[in-house]
């Protein structure tokens, strides 16, 4: 819940012009809903796709307050970020509702990002590889490999999401190769390896280079550093 209207459109020209020849990096925004249709109107024919934070799994009626698939498709979506631990923890999100909303988004053509992660409790408790295992068991159920070719995944474990600590590159990759063994064993080696996992969780330009060169961290999912164009621009370009 950040940026208004007019910080949206002024962050996403800023972007867009810094990130103009970057190619082989997929960029998405997420901007809050309200700011989606004018940031659709900057980015739309640019190197930069646009995504919203959250969605309902009804296409339409009653549900006063809330956005479906077929809304974020015509304000220019193609991704949508679903479950991710403030969703969670401050908004009764579980992992039958996340499931219930990645069926939405991928019946709407937007592809799913779908957040997992443990408390900074469960990792005390040891209990990280039985969370991260149920989250994605039951986040997933029901999905075909073909369904999965369009779900992002991304790993953030909670105690590192605003907080400026970060996983070390061997904890995250130490979770991703957990995550991606559990695909295989879902959903097949294909599937397994196909599977964009991204990172997230305090993710900076000093630390985006060693997270992403890890062999099963895909990407990021970049949340404060995202709010001011040079920084983001750094770790779109990170080497
Ligand atoms: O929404 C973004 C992620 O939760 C990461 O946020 P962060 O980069 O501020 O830690």
């Amino acid at each position: 819940m950040f940026t208004v209207v007019d910080e949206a459109k002024a962050l996403v020209e800023d972007l867009k012009a810094r990130v103009r020849d970057v190619s082989g990096v997929e960029i998405v925004v997420c901007p809050p809903f309200i700011s989606l249709t004018t940031v659709h109107a900057v980015i739309k024919d640019s190197n930069i796709g646009l995504g919203a934070q959250n969605l309902y799994w009804e296409d339409k009626g009653a549900f006063t307050g809330e956005v479906s698939a077929p809304m974020l498709t015509s304000a220019g979506c193609s991704y949508v970020i679903i479950g991710h631990s403030e969703r969670r923890t401050y908004f009764g999100e579980t992992d039958a509702t996340v499931n219930k909303r990645i069926f939405a988004a991928l019946a709407g053509e937007l592809k799913p990002i779908v957040c997992i992660g443990e408390t900074l409790q469960e990792r005390e408790q040891n209990r990280t590889f039985e969370v991260i295992k149920r989250q994605v068991k039951d986040g997933l159920a029901g999905l075909s490999a073909e369904q999965m070719a369009d779900v992002v995944l991304a790993y953030e474990p909670v105690w590192a999401i605003g907080t400026g600590k970060t996983a070390t590159p061997a904890q995250a990759q130490e979770v991703h190769a957990f995550i991606r063994k559990l695909l295989k064993d879902l959903f097949g080696s294909a599937t397994a390896e196909a599977t964009r996992i991204q990172y997230g969780g305090s993710v900076k330009p000093d630390n985006a280079s060693e997270l992403m060169n890890q062999p099963d961290i895909d990407g990021a999912l970049v949340g404060g550093a995202s709010l001011k164009a040079d920084s983001f621009e750094q770790i779109v370009k990170f080497q």
